[in-house]
């Protein structure tokens, strides 16, 4: 999920009226859609890119080093600027976006931003389906790009500012989980399209992402805008007659001053970036950019963009090699359950740890079964049970990332800013995510034929430094409200100095 900042973020700890009401559950699907949209992205192009009827009109030079020379080394049959352009340039376009929705969304609201972003996605999935060069098809990825940027963008902030505050931290989960039954959608459906004899099953691969834009722009034309953005932009009334709407009780007084409270607060930060810098929030501002970076350099996004490419490097035949993209991927839903079921209870830090251990040996198994049986030549093959023993391992690794960086790397970062560097923190947070998504998604097929099997050594040394980083610099933060945050700085051996006793309230400046 690209940003479920503000979840969990307000009024923790506090207990304002009403529940779930049908606006809540409905903006859930509505945000929902936005995950899936995002999940799909991720998901498709590996699959697509690895169907020889979509390479043969579009990258006829790969289609040819894969299925000419014998002598071709392995690790380097996929490797092709203008194929990872095709996947990556949606990464940018997104992050691009991002910068222009973050102020759409606070100027013309929440709800804007999310059908602009719907709007453009349905027409760069149509653009995608309909492709017949291959500007169509970048063209297309880059409109898509524009849609994520505004969707991730603006989703997670309608989400909380929409949910109940007992549901925000469920919800910032349940965001990400929304992206992980998108990329097993698409892993699915390539597995059924690339059946299709006539060779146009691509295209529904990626036509279909319409569907979830569709869905979206449409829900996102009925929803109304939080009470939030409604105050942001200067109506009080109208705001708090929507907050009694959706808590679905006339008695929200104590909940509306707070949001009032809120509002006028954001307001006199004058420079939030300015403020995000100073020494005062050192450790959200070292947190909330090494996080999203170090979640991409586990190198997850290898096996989401690229599984089906992987495998058939592997040698897996095409049937099997899709079949296993669809494999990780009921890996990656099940495994971000267990997530939502733990966090609460083991803590972050324990989850963070056990992950990072697990993928770091997956990693070098890996490194170790690809590189006896492929060598630095690239020439071999690997029997049936070996490569299903990379394939568990495989999912092992998916799993373990599943359960930690994945949701986390998101519900951090949003739990450690207060209120003034909130939407910098989450900006952050979001834009580091977006870039090195883009330099994954670019450069790995790249990478695989320089590095081969050391590949998998080279994301594994990366897990080993954010398992230490983990370690020592970021402290438990399980069931700490938000407005308490301070104390667990001041507690730390390393933060404690940047923090001053008068900023700690909570249990420490409180009476016993
Ligand atoms: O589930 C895996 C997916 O989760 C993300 O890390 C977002 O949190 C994506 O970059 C990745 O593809």
């Amino acid at each position: 999920m690209a940003g479920g900042g503000y979840a969990a973020a307000q009024g923790d700890g506090r207990r304002y009226e009403g529940g779930v009401t049908a606006f809540v559950v409905i903006t859930c699907l509505v945000a929902a859609m936005g995950g899936l949209m995002f999940g799909y992205d991720i998901g498709i192009s590996g699959g697509v890119t690895a169907m020889d009827s979509f390479l043969k009109p579009f990258f006829p030079h790969v289609y040819k080093k894969q299925h000419g020379n014998h002598e071709e080394n392995m690790y380097c049959k996929f490797d092709d600027h203008v194929l990872t352009l095709f996947t990556s340039s949606l990464y940018l376009a997104a992050l691009i976006a991002s910068f222009f929705a973050s102020a759409t969304t606070r100027r013309f609201g929440r709800k804007m931003s999310m059908m602009f972003g719907g709007l453009v996605f349905l027409g760069g999935a149509i653009l995608n389906g309909a492709a017949v060069n291959v500007a169509m098809l970048i063209v297309g990825r880059l409109m898509l790009g524009v849609g994520v940027g505004f969707a991730n963008q603006s989703v997670p902030v309608y989400l909380s500012e929409m949910a109940p505050a007992n549901l925000r931290g469920a919800l910032n989960i349940g965001f990400q989980m929304a992206i992980t039954i998108g990329i097993l959608a698409a892993n699915l459906i390539n597995y059924g399209t690339s059946k299709i004899k006539a060779g146009w099953g691509w295209r529904i691969s990626l036509g279909l992402a319409a569907v979830p834009a569709i869905l979206f722009t449409i829900g996102s034309l009925f929803l109304p805008d939080t009470p939030n953005s409604i105050l942001e932009r200067g109506n009080h009334e109208k705001a708090k007659k929507m907050l009694q709407k959706i808590r679905g009780t006339n008695n929200v007084d104590e909940e509306f001053q707070d949001l009032v409270d809120a509002t006028m607060a954001a307001k006199q930060v004058e420079h939030p970036w300015k403020n995000f810098t100073g020494r005062k929030y050192r450790p959200q501002l070292i947190i909330c950019t090494f996080i999203p970076f170090f979640q991409q350099l586990t190198g997850i996004n290898v096996i989401m963009f690229y599984a089906p490419v992987l495998f058939k490097t592997l040698g897996f035949g095409d049937d099997a090699s899709l079949m296993s993209a669809v494999i990780t991927g009921v890996v990656n839903v099940v495994a971000t359950m267990v997530s939502v079921y733990c966090v609460d209870k083991l803590g972050r830090k324990a989850l963070f740890l056990e992950g990072g251990v697990q993928m770091i040996i997956c990693q070098v198994l890996v490194a170790v079964i690809i590189g006896r049986a492929f060598g630095t030549e690239g020439e071999g093959e690997m029997s049936k049970s070996v490569s299903s023993l990379v394939l568990f391992l495989i999912c092992a690794y998916v799993a373990a990332f599943a359960w930690s960086w994945g949701p986390l790397g998101w519900l951090v970062p949003s739990e450690i800013c207060p209120l003034e560097i909130r939407s910098a923190g989450q900006a952050t947070n979001v834009s580091v995510n977006m870039f090195f998504t883009f330099v994954i998604g670019q450069f790995f097929l790249s990478m695989l034929c320089h590095m081969k099997f050391g590949l998998f050594l080279f994301f594994g040394g990366f897990v080993i430094i954010m398992t230490i980083f983990i370690y020592y610099l970021v402290p438990e933060t399980k069931n700490v409200p938000i407005e308490e945050m301070n104390r667990v700085w001041k507690e730390h051996g390393f933060w404690s100095k940047y923090v001053s006793n008068d900023d700690v309230t909570g249990r420490t400046s409180s009476p016993p």
